[in-house]
């Protein structure tokens, strides 16, 4: 290494280039090549080898001719894409294996455009996705993904009804109507009103006649009528107002909003014409910033981007069905090995029965594994084994590969068919996702760093160390294909991080007829992942606007303005790249520090 060192730091014996001790440049077919100009140009950069030595010793060299100098030596700093990723020679990399070189600023970072494609035909305006993970993607999570302008891949872990249901919530969602609040009937009693309110945090709640949505409204209850009410056991059609402030069905957020101020109250039910209550406006929620231009919108419509995940089953057809009846307009094939018969039947049968929807095959790794799904049709593809967080496959099944190769081998493929790709699995931080970009990757995708958010399904919990956490597993983890077995949970409610052994036991029981269709039942289930928890990340409202700045700041960095420029720039050699070793790997982190607080945004 300490040659290597030496010739970086411009020693060089001869003109061959600034690497020329690196045994990987050595065997480089374009230096094997001897044809009349390559030696010519071997020459000359020999004569300006001589005038650097020179310089050496005394400048003499014109500083405002710098420009000038700098172009007569025959390559960039740093090596290309292909120099750098070819396996043959060091292996397949890593994300933490390679650094970018930086080039010229010469725009604000706010104005670098992350659009990206997802599939041949749907664009997002951040390149962000949520891994289809019962710890990561639920409905809550599928529409702020969605809101910041990615999507989020709702999981399969659960009933077809139930997945069903959590679409149709993304595709009815209306920025700033609460389209499933807590409804009370007339029977609830101002006890229990004032329970809901301390586990919610919140106190206004519609009184419908049979305490669903959908059912006629006959009144709201407020802190103010439970706080003084002296009988705890009396029903709260004792206590609710009755003279109601509601608006229609289709009216606009601007025209509810400005409903709501005149009215001075704290909440504005919609109904529909026969009265029954829609949804509901909160004026707390009104303060809270609404406003989100980048959305990921099905165009000509008011309606969020919906995607999803399914196995390649019989029974996944049925899934899939119903899935396209509540709306869904991406879905992924979710395989940790996708160059299957079975995904391949499906991609077939999806193209002719479904012919509007996006299809997303997957997962793979090498060109051989993407070709075959290309030929059947997918109009996406997701690159990732074993790669992820709570990921044990290489270990266990001796399969996968480095995701950095991955990324580059599939991507540069794939794009030669107008197929995006999604970089799946060990995105850590806003570093890895740059790389996977300059990689190819149209998209990438999130599991752990988006599992303790607000938005992932399930409660926090405090660790040990005091710290607020969530549950975060693999889906080849044991329980999670217990839950499979079992038909998947049966409810948010029941959702991983609030569930017991004793709840996972009522779940398993209550599904057995489903189990036994299982036709696998009793087999013997091979882990390949583990489950955990992960530190609480705060909200995606938050941490995507974060992710998404990062991203700008570093191809601000990189000297383009766009995802497009950056990828141009890598496939032209424009943008450079190097190897890190270890030691350089110790020198980007923080060293020689104690009591090291890594606040990341704020
Ligand atoms: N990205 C990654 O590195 C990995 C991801 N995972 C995740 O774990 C979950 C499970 O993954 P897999 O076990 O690969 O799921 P899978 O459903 O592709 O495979 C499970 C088993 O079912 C078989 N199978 C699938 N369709 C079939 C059909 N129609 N008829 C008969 N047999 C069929 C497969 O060959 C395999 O043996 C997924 O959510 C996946 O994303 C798991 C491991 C690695
Ligand atoms: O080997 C695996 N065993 C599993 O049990 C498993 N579950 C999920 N995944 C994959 O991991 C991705 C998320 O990875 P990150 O947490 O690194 O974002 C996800 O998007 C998946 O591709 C698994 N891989
Ligand atoms: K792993």
């Amino acid at each position: 290494m300490s040659e290597h060192t030496l010739t970086m730091n411009g020693m060089h014996d001869n003109g061959d280039s600034d690497i020329d001790d690196v045994p990987l440049k050595k065997h480089d077919p374009t230096f094997g090549l001897t044809n009349v100009e390559d030696e010519h140009e071997h020459e000359h950069e020999h004569e300006h080898q001589h005038q650097h030595q020179h310089e050496h010793h005394e400048a003499t060299e014109d500083p405002s001719n710098a420009l000038h100098v700098l172009s007569t030596y025959k390559s960039k700093d740093g090596i290309s894409v292909q120099e750098l990723l070819d396996e043959t020679k060091t292996g397949g990399l890593t994300y933490n294996d390679f650094l970018m070189l930086p080039g010229e600023i010469s725009f604000p970072a706010s104005t670098v455009d992350l659009t990206s494609k997802i599939t041949k035909t749907i664009t997002l305006k951040t390149p962000f996705t949520s891994s289809p993970m019962d710890t990561v993607t639920e409905s809550n999570m599928a529409i702020h993904m969605a809101l910041l302008g990615g999507v989020g891949v709702v999981h399969h872990n659960c009933s077809v009804e139930e997945q069903a249901e959590m679409i149709r919530k993304v595709k009815r969602f209306e920025n700033g109507f609460i389209t499933d609040p807590i409804v009370l009937k007339p029977t609830h009693t101002v006890a229990e009103a004032r329970r809901l309110k301390d586990n919610w945090g919140f106190g206004g709640f519609p009184v419908t006649e049979n305490g669903t949505l959908r059912s006629k409204l006959v009144g709201i209850v407020t802190p103010r009528d439970t706080q003084f009410h002296s009988n705890p056991h009396s029903p709260v059609t004792e206590i609710m107002s009755t003279e109601l402030v509601t608006a229609r069905e289709g009216i606009s957020l601007k025209e509810a909003n400005a409903i709501l101020s005149k009215s001075k109250k704290g909440k504005l039910p919609i109904v529909d014409d026969q009265g029954n209550l829609v949804s509901l406006l909160s004026r707390s929620d009104l303060m809270k910033n609404l406003h989100f231009p980048l959305a990921s919108k099905v165009p000509g419509t008011k309606q969020l981007l919906s995607a999803a995940a399914i196995g390649t089953r019989p029974a996944d057809k049925e899934r899939l069905t119903a899935l396209v009846e509540a709306g869904l307009d991406i879905v992924i094939l979710d395989s940790s090995q996708g160059n299957s018969i079975y995904q391949i039947e499906m991609i077939r049968w999806i193209k002719s029965t479904f012919p509007a929807l996006q299809v997303i095959g997957g997962n793979v790794v090498t060109r051989d594994q993407a070709a075959p799904l290309i030929a059947a049709g997918v109009d996406g593809l997701r690159i990732g084994m074993g790669a992820g967080s709570a990921c044990i496959t290489q270990e266990v099944m001796a399969v996968g590969r480095p995701q950095a190769t991955s990324v580059f081998r599939v991507a540069e493929f794939a794009a030669r068919f107008g197929v995006p790709c999604i970089a799946d699995g060990g995105i850590q931080n806003v570093g890895h996702i740059v790389k996977a970009l300059a990689l190819g990757a149209s998209t990438i995708m999130m599991g752990g760093l988006l599992a303790a958010t607000t938005e992932s399904p399930g409660a926090y919990v405090v660790g040990g160390d005091g710290q607020l956490r969530k549950m975060y597993r693999g889906m080849g983890s044991i329980d999670a294909m217990e839950d499979k077995k079992a038909g998947g949970s049966t409810s948010t409610s029941t959702s991983p991080s609030t569930s017991s052994a004793a709840d996972k036991a009522a779940n398993t029981a209550q599904n057995a007829g489903t189990a036994r269709y299982f036709s696998e039942g009793d087999r013997l289930l091979v882990a390949q992942g583990v489950s955990g928890s992960v530190l609480d990340r705060g909200s995606v409202t938050k941490f995507l606007p974060y992710l998404m700045a990062g991203v700008q700041h570093s191809l601000q960095d990189i000297g383009v303005q766009s995802l497009v420029a950056l990828q141009k720039g890598v496939k032209a050699g424009d943008v450079r790249f190097e190897f890190r070793t270890a030691s350089a790997q110790a020198e980007g982190g923080i060293q020689g520090m104690v009591g090291v607080e890594k606040k990341l945004y704020s």
